[in-house]
């Protein structure tokens, strides 16, 4: 057994702060003790000094898309590279989109998900799936895939003859979701709608990258997530929203919540701290801010914040899907549908995050709450995930408050070659990152391998009764 002390930090979890020695054997955390307590007496063999620095639970991922094929091409980090760059952003659990494709089994697309990162990854993952055909079949498949803790499935309103469903089709998998408990996650957007606008602004010739973000109308962001919110109503759904950007799509969120409704939000750093301006960028720069839902104008950041502060949003995660500008994102020269969409950011949303408790949009238990605890408890993987107590898996940051770094593409671990916040200064930094109990980040040095990386097999979302 090798035990593991960590000395002399401020122990932040989602709960409580406090200055406290973490005893770890092996995977997991045994104990924690305030500094100078009965701690001063445990022995280990390894003792990291933590003076200084935050101790935090690893942060937990619960959208990213590695290897996803989209566009006519795929995100550029595979389990691997993707993995490591999470651990290297102090994120330890990665909860990623296994995809059925039209015309196949739920199986079929899970499994080849499951080839795709075991033995590859570097941290522990989980697996949500993407409903693209809603059936007799794929509906009853849902039952099975809960069972053996895929407990959550995403459905798209947007890019019809892609991912889309219509109404009748997501209102079967709500049902099917309140009747097994797996948790509807959905893409609120109307992609309908939205190929009409896409097809009369080519025909005028408007062809650059900011018209991605023009054409996808805040409104049918907002008209979406209410389509989304009434559908699960009448199906007697919870809803977990992906990636919200609107302003007006945090208030139709809010309204539910404030109605009692178990519908839950999610939106992203790229929402928090980008906007239609980078979209705007000269010659074809915009297109390394392609996403959707869209960038929106700055105006819509401030919302998102007081949504994140009084938890109408509830959680932040990337939804890493990185193009290289050149050669992927360069698809859309000329044609801005056709630039594939998704940024890059799993390395960057710990880092941040505490930016942003630096500027005063968070406090420093809300940053680990939004980043850790909920998504682990969304996603039933609480406590082992998402917290720093004894019994959890010894997944777990060393964070120094101060240290100043600048974020870029030159020194990122990503497998992308543009970085979307290039030159962006940021005060914190991961100083040592373990994953049960394995030392996988130790200052500059990558300690870990591919394949220590877990698949975790999740339980229902745990805000619900069950
Ligand atoms: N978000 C995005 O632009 N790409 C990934 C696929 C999705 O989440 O809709
Ligand atoms: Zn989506
Ligand atoms: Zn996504």
């Amino acid at each position: 057994m090798t035990r593991t002390v960590i000395r002399g930090g401020l122990v932040v979890t989602a709960a409580e702060e406090l200055n406290a020695d973490v005893l770890i054997e092996d995977e997991r955390i045994v104990a924690l003790a305030a500094a100078g307590s009965s701690a001063a007496e445990w022995t280990a063999d390894r003792v990291i000094d933590a003076t200084g620095m935050y101790v935090i639970p690893g942060g937990v991922d619960a959208h990213t898309h590695m290897e996803l094929p989209f566009g006519g091409t795929s995100a550029s980090d595979t389990f691997e590279t993707g993995t490591r760059a999470a651990a290297w952003g102090g994120t330890t659990t990665i909860v990623d989109f296994a995809v059925q494709s039209v015309g196949a089994s739920l199986r079929e697309g899970l499994d080849a998900w499951h080839a795709k990162a075991e033995g590859n990854c570097a941290i522990d993952y989980g697996f949500h799936m993407i409903l693209a055909d809603v059936n007799d079949a794929s509906l009853k498949e849902m039952d099975l895939l809960v069972g053996e803790g895929v407990t959550s499935f995403k459905l798209f309103m947007a890019y019809p003859g892609v991912f889309y469903s219509d109404d009748g089709k997501i209102l079967r998998a709500m049902q099917r979701g309140a009747d097994n408990g797996g948790l509807i996650m959905m893409h609120a957007e109307n992609g309908i709608a939205i190929d009409v606008l896409v097809e009369q602004a080519l025909a005028a010739g408007k062809t650059d990258p900011r018209y991605h973000g023009e054409v996808r109308r805040e409104l049918l962001e907002a008209e979406a997530t209410h389509r989304a919110i009434k559908l699960a109503q009448v199906a007697g759904s919870p809803l977990y929203v992906v990636h919200v950007s609107a302003a007006s799509a945090v208030a139709e969120i809010a309204g539910a919540r404030d109605a009692g409704l178990p519908v839950f939000g999610e939106t992203c750093p790229q929402y928090l701290f980008l906007s239609t301006d980078n979209l705007a960028e000269p010659g074809f720069e915009g297109a390394k801010y392609v996403c959707s839902t869209p960038l929106r104008p700055k105006e819509h950041q401030a919302e998102l914040w007081k949504g994140l502060r009084t938890n109408d949003l509830q959680v932040v995660s990337t939804d890493h899907c990185p193009f290289c500008f050149v050669g992927q994102k360069e698809l859309g020269r000329g044609d801005f549908s056709k630039i594939p969409n998704g940024l890059p950011g799993v390395e960057n949303r710990m880092d941040l995050l505490h930016q942003a408790v630096v500027d005063g949009h968070l406090t420093r238990r809300r940053w680990i709450e939004i980043a850790c605890a909920t998504p682990a408890r969304m996603f039933g993987l609480y406590p082992k995930k998402g917290t720093i107590a004894p019994g959890a898996d010894a997944d777990v940051v060393v964070y120094d408050p101060n240290a100043e770094q600048t974020i870029s593409a030159e020194t990122h671990h990503m497998n992308v070659d543009y970085s979307a916040y290039e030159g962006r200064r940021i005060t914190g930094k991961v100083r040592t990152v373990l994953s049960r109990g394995t030392v996988v980040i130790d200052g500059d040095n990558y300690l870990g391998r591919a394949g220590h990386g877990r698949y975790q097999p999740r339980a229902t979302c745990q805000y619900l009764d069950r």
